[in-house]
């Protein structure tokens, strides 16, 4: 990878490598574009099958942040860390420490919190080090576990796409395929369930599916059949990539609306369901809840002000729909419009020349 080549097509700030032999610690820090403010993105701890892999996916990651962060609304740029390393084995305290440490000495350039593979309890870790860390501990005053937001909003974008596919956002009756239920797919079973939804689910973690089964009265199917069954929508929440060649002929649903991020396995992927007639909520649009409800911890946390915002993902997945009808494109390029229209309107508000403590005339 040449990787100077790759920031410079794709507008990247900064990349920060931090090394820690002590306790283990390589990360990567990426920054994509703080043109709305600092850098807010989480921690992803993986097993990476060579460095490049983990650069890579820091990068990939961050550059999605700055997308997620935008069309939310926050004034907040993108960045994400991966941490190379196993989350079951190779965790340690001097490890998140020395982690908070890096974070710190960007001097508030980047933000982080959780992500897969890190909890509540490393953003405590780093906490001792730094303050520009979200997610942390509900008894330091924040928001902890962002997953049953996230959840909330994902539940209120798939209200949103249902009215688009059925005219009507009633999901009572609905048949729902559920990929992976996890932390936040398990929460965005509860709202469905009230709702009087059928739910459909499937987990590589046998566990997880008897749980939701039993308190859902859920359909387990096996992994490799949630695409092809029979349902009005198709919410993925594991992995990434699971819309593509495969997986499209397979589809009968009308709606593709989940939490995942980066559910696409290639842009062409949201030309061709969308040429199918099938209606998908952006994966960063209807998964930004998280990111919502973290970032309030900027604000002094609130949690009823929080749900509010997170409510309001029914308007952005309404409004990204109206873009993509206006513009005869298909919604995830309708998302990229949006965000992106957003992050130029604002550079150009703020070209105003505005003085601050480093300025030549502070030294005078
Ligand atoms: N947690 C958040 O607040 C948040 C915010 C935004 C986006 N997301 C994204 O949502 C997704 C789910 O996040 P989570 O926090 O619930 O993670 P999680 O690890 O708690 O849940 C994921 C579940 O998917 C299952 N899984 C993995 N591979 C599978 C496969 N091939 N088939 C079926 N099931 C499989 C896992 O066993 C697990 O139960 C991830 O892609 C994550 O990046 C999460
Ligand atoms: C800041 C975090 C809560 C972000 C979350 N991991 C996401 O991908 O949106």
């Amino acid at each position: 990878m040449e990787i100077f080549k790759y920031l410079e097509t794709y507008d990247y700030e900064q990349v920060v490598f931090c090394q820690d032999k002590e306790s283990g610690l390589k990360a990567i820090i990426a920054i994509h574009d703080t043109t709305l403010g600092p850098a807010l993105g989480g921690t992803r701890m993986w097993t990476y099958e060579s460095e490049e892999a983990a650069i890579e996916d820091a990068l990939r990651l961050a550059k999605g942040m700055t997308y997620k962060n935008a069309a939310a609304g926050l004034n907040l740029g993108g960045g994400k860390t991966v941490i190379i390393g196993d989350p079951r084995k190779d965790k340690n305290e001097a490890m998140f420490r020395a982690f908070g440490r890096y974070i710190q000495g960007l001097n508030g350039r980047y933000i982080t919190a959780e992500d897969v593979g890190t909890t509540v309890a490393d953003m405590d870790l780093i906490h001792e080090e730094t303050d520009y860390v979200t997610g942390i501990s509900p008894s330091f005053g924040s928001s902890g576990n962002p997953s049953p937001v996230t959840a909330f909003g994902v539940y209120r974008g798939m209200k949103a796409a249902a009215k688009e596919a059925f005219g009507t956002d009633s999901l009572e009756g609905k048949k729902i395929a559920i990929q992976g239920v996890g932390n936040v797919a398990y929460s965005l079973c509860e709202y469905l369930h009230e709702e009087g939804a059928q739910l459909i689910v499937t987990d590589i973690n046998k566990e997880a599916v008897q749980r939701a089964v039993e308190a859902f009265g859920a359909t387990a199917v096996d992994p490799d059949d949630i695409y092809g069954v029979e349902c009005d929508i198709y919410a993925p929440c594991a992995l990434g990539a699971t819309i593509n060649d495969k997986t499209i002929p397979q589809l009968k649903a009308r709606v593709i609306a989940g939490s995942a991020n980066n559910q696409l396995k290639e842009t062409r992927h949201g030309d061709l369901i969308h040429e199918l007639g099938i209606v998908y909520a952006p994966d960063y649009v209807i998964n930004s809840g998280g990111v919502i409800n973290v970032a309030d911890e900027l604000y002094g946390y609130n949690y009823d002000r929080a749900m509010k915002k997170v409510e309001g993902l029914y308007d952005n997945i309404a409004k990204v729909i109206e873009i993509s009808k206006r513009d005869g494109i298909p919604t995830y390029l309708a998302a990229d419009r949006l965000a992106e229209e957003r992050i130029a309107t604002m550079a150009k508000s703020r070209s105003q020349f505005l003085s601050n403590g480093h300025n030549i005339l502070s030294r005078r």
